[in-house]
């Protein structure tokens, strides 16, 4: 008899993960398993892996265990690490709350980009404070086919391209990475948001993830573009002195981003489970081979 493994099926904006509560880190999940379970047609599905494990049990999380209970062990769908992902935050805390480790309210959540506070509301949303954006300097350049634009460099705890287009269809299929001039800017490669404006600090966009291909939501992309636009709009919080707040329209949904003078970056959007079951472990040690 094949050992079972827990999972469950979630999304924020529907950015989709599979989750994989595992408190003491027992579960082996080498970059080919995490490929393997993100498999849209031979595995469960999804744009990356939210692996739950306790802080205290995890070598990237035991230094914030004083901090925050549980560690968010992200992969992105290709098996890859990646510092930090916003959409993930939310949906681990739906997912901690469902569960019944946590109750609404506030929490701490440890992740690679450090200690994250969530908040989950009566109304069901969860906000999640993202920190502050890096604007590193240089110019980069977004192309698709026969278009370029120059991009903002945000960091998020993971990197940014951020174009503002005439319009979301320019952007192409997004089958393959969009490239980003100069080749040098992001060596562990970048996410890529197309941008357009709605109205009034309110902008829709289409990403390329690194590591998944083009998904229906970034959470670390919407505040990278909020921050893009507020530089671009003369509202940066730092020098206006006061909040902005931007609405940025996802395939998947809505999620609004507030920046503090402070710099500090506030993300509210919903986190849905969907679904939960079990994997055959033989299945998944198979795959990982
Ligand atoms: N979807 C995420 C970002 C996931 C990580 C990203 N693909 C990377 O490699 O940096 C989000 O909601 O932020």
């Amino acid at each position: 008899m094949s050992t079972r493994i827990a999972f469950l099926k979630g999304h924020g904006t529907e950015n989709d993960f599979v989750i994989v509560p595992d408190p003491e880190n027992a579960v082996g999940l080498p970059p080919a398993a995490v490929a393997a379970l993100c498999d849209r047609r031979a595995g469960i599905g999804g744009d990356g892996v939210l692996h739950v494990v306790r802080a205290a049990a995890h070598p990237e999380g035991r230094s914030m265990a004083a901090e925050a209970e549980w560690f968010m062990d992200y992969r992105n769908g290709d098996g890859s690490v990646a510092e930090m992902c916003g959409n993930g935050v939310r949906v681990f805390a739906r997912y901690l709350q469902h569960a019944g480790h946590v109750a609404e309210g506030d929490l701490a959540v440890a992740t690679r980009g450090g200690v994250k506070s969530v908040h989950i509301a009566k109304d069901g949303d969860v906000t999640v404070g993202m920190g502050r954006a890096r604007l590193p300097e240089g110019d980069v350049t977004v192309t698709v086919g026969e278009r370029s634009w120059p991009a903002r460099n945000v960091n998020m705890g993971n990197p940014h391209a951020v174009a503002f287009v005439a319009d979301l269809a320019h952007a192409g299929h997004l089958f393959t990475p969009p490239p980003v001039g100069p080749a040098d800017a992001y060596p562990g490669g970048v996410n890529v948001e197309f941008v357009v404006d709605l109205g009034p600090r309110h902008v829709a966009m289409r990403v390329h993830e690194r590591g998944s291909g083009e998904t229906r939501s970034c959470g670390t992309g919407a505040c990278a573009v909020a921050v893009a636009a507020a530089r671009r709009d003369g509202a940066d919080p730092a020098v206006t002195g006061t909040p902005a707040t931007y609405t940025v329209d996802v395939p998947g949904g809505r999620l609004v981003i507030t920046e503090r003078p402070d710099g500090e970056i506030e993300m509210t959007g919903p986190a849905v489970i969907v679904a939960e079951g079990e994997i055959d472990g033989d299945w998944l040690e198979n795959a990982a081979r």
